[in-house]
This record gives C-alpha cells, sequence and structure tokens, in this order.
C-alpha cells in the first residue's frame, strides 16, 4: 500500500527497478535480541536463484564468508589514479587524501574550506605525497580491520614526522590512533546510524553524530597520554555517550586530530560538519607559525578596512 500523497509508485516497485534486494515477514525483534546477547554476526539475504536453496546450504554460505577481523580491503575500493578538485573557496593549498574509501561529500567539503583536494590511491608513498607539496593531509572512512593496514599506518607516520596537518575521518581516526601507537580492537556492537550522541570534550557540546564502524581506538578517555610512538601528548577528544567508546583523537604536540563518525554525512545530521572549519583552521595556524606571527593576521586587517569603505560610501 502507497500511503504518501506525493508517491506514484510502490516501495516494492521501486526496489524492483532499481535492482535493489528488500526483505520482509522478519521478526526484527526477535533479531535484536539474539544479536543483543551474542554480539555482532554475519547474516544472509537471498534473493534470485540462492532464495531457493535449502536453508541448511544457505546457513553453510553465510558461515563459510570471511568475517571482518583482520581483512584489508582498501585496494577494492581506492581510486587507481590520483584525481584533483579544485578549491571552490579562497585557496589555501594542496591537500593530500588519501583514498581508503571516500566519499564524495568529503571532497567537496574540503574543497569548499579552501584545498586543492589531490585524492591519492591507497597505495600512495610519502614520496608521491611530498612531491605536490602539500599543506596538509586526510585519511578517508572506509572497510577493513585498522589492525591490517601496515602500510598506511607507516605512511602516516612519515606525513606526521613531516609535520604535516592531519586530519582524519572513522578509518582515518584508527589509523591515526594506530600511528601515535594505540591498538584498536573490533567492537562487541558496531556503531551504525544516524543518532549516536557523541561527547565534544574540547567545547562540552555533545553533538548526534551519523556512524558506521564495528572497530573502535584503544586509548584511555580521562586522562592525557603520550603518544607510544612519540608524536607527544594525545587526549581522547570524544567520546560516544552510549558506550564510552573512543570517538575522536587529539595531538596536543603536533596538528592532527580526527573523529570516528562521519561529519561529512550528506544526509545529515549536520551538528559535526565544524570539525572541516577546525581542521582549516589548523592549517592556517600551522601555516601562519611557519611563515612567522604576523603572517594571518592582514587578511582580517584587509576585511575590517573594506567593512569601513563600504560604510563610509
Ligand atoms: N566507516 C568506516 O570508516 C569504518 C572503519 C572500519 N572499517 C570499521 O568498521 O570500524
Amino acid at each position: 500500500m502507497v500511503s504518501n500523497w506525493r508517491a506514484n509508485r510502490s516501495l516494492d516497485d521501486a526496489l524492483v527497478e532499481d535492482g535493489i534486494v528488500g526483505i520482509s515477514g522478519i521478526d526484527t525483534r526477535a533479531v535484536t535480541r539474539r544479536i543483543r546477547s551474542s554480539g555482532s554476526m554475519r547474516g544472509g539475504v537471498f534473493s534470485g536463484e540462492a532464495a531457493e536453496l535449502d536453508a541448511e546450504e544457505q546457513l553453510r554460505r553465510v558461515r563459510e564468508a570471511p568475517g571482518m577481523a583482520g581483512r584489508n580491503l582498501s585496494a577494492e575500493v581506492s581510486v587507481s589514479e590520483v584525481e584533483v578538485t579544485p578549491a571552490t573557496a579562497e585557496r589555501i593549498g594542496n591537500l593530500a587524501v588519501l583514498d581508503l574509501g571516500v566519499k564524495q561529500s568529503t571532497i567537496d567539503n574540503l574543497a569548499a574550506r579552501g584545498f586543492d583536494v589531490h585524492v591519492f590511491p591507497q597505495s600512495a608513498t610519502i614520496e608521491e605525497i611530498r612531491a605536490i607539496e602539500p599543506v596538509a593531509a586526510f585519511y578517508s572512512n572506509g572497510p577493513g580491520d585498522p589492525a591490517a593496514s601496515d602500510q598506511h599506518v607507516e605512511l602516516l607516520r612519515a606525513v606526521l614526522g613531516d609535520g604535516l596537518p592531519f586530519f582524519g575521518i572513522c578509518f582515518g581516526n584508527q589509523l591515526l590512533g594506530r600511528a601515535l601507537g594505540f591498538g584498536t580492537y573490533k567492537l562487541p556492537f558496531g556503531h551504525r546510524g544516524i543518532n549516536q550522541p557523541v561527547l565534544d570534550k574540547t567545547t562540552g557540546r555533545v553533538e548526534i553524530t551519523s556512524q558506521n564502524h564495528g572497530f573502535a581506538v584503544d586509548a584511555p578517555l580521562d586522562q592525557v597520554v603520550d603518544s607510544p610512538h612519540g608524536f607527544g601528548r594525545v587526549e581522547v577528544s570524544h567520546i560516544g555517550l552510549n558506550d564510552q567508546v573512543v570517538e575522536g583523537l587529539r595531538a596536543l604536540d603536533i596538528p592532527a586530530f580526527s573523529v570516528q563518525y562521519h561529519p561529512e554525512a550528506a544526509a545529515g545530521p549536520h551538528d559535526a560538519n565544524y570539525l572541516f572549519d577546525r581542521f582549516r583552521e589548523m592549517v592556517l595556524a600551522t601555516l601562519g607559525q611557519a611563515q612567522g606571527p604576523d603572517a594571518t593576521t592582514p587578511a582580517l586587517t584587509d576585511a575590517q578596512d573594506s567593512t569601513q569603505e563600504d560604510t563610509n560610501a
């Protein structure tokens, strides 16, 4: 039955037309109760010919499917060549993005903060990144177990060692955690959905966030600690309020931070979009320090002058 006045076809028709599998007649409450006591587990949705197989065979196929622990899937989702998106706001410089499964909305958000966004294949080397003379680096979200991404961790250590400002989202947060010297682990219950409450410890604000992660960083929630890998002091900046999981990291002695959730979530919630501004400000502050104390002030003075001219005219 179609119940919205704007509808011109049924959900079933829409799914069939777009080739999307739908399920119905499932006791979702029973599924929830089972997962709640046993933790996340593999499941199967069978369609077409596979839907005709007997239950035993379907169960065997699900059991044979590989789990997520220990898997590195970055090569399956990354670009194969560098792709460049020019800045759509006043330009700061080149940004090196490591594509571990990056979303268009992330690229758009970064371009809108003044970066020429260079999206690199996940196999990129530090030499390739240095060659674009970046002002900063970014690691995206993506599938897989962060414990199986040693190569990306080593690359990030080289990036941080070069003093490049860094921002990471989701998988990027887990890899920053590892680069700093923390471990990661698989959550008994992954965080999925668009209404996950997170505390930003730097402002005391709670934001409602979009999340999609099955792994998390293992770092102390309530104290500043020295990076076990020698990058100075680090704190957990954001905490998931449902189960007290690390949702963000901030280095205090190098310009690097990351979050475990999705400030780029295009459909919202947009509470966390300020993090792209925080990144822009961190990059400008780092560039300002490199160029001397007065380097970032003229822009503000110019803006004030022109406002005054407008008023006088
Ligand atoms: N959305 C993501 O980047 C997920 C990160 C990681 N694959 C996890 O499941 O935790």
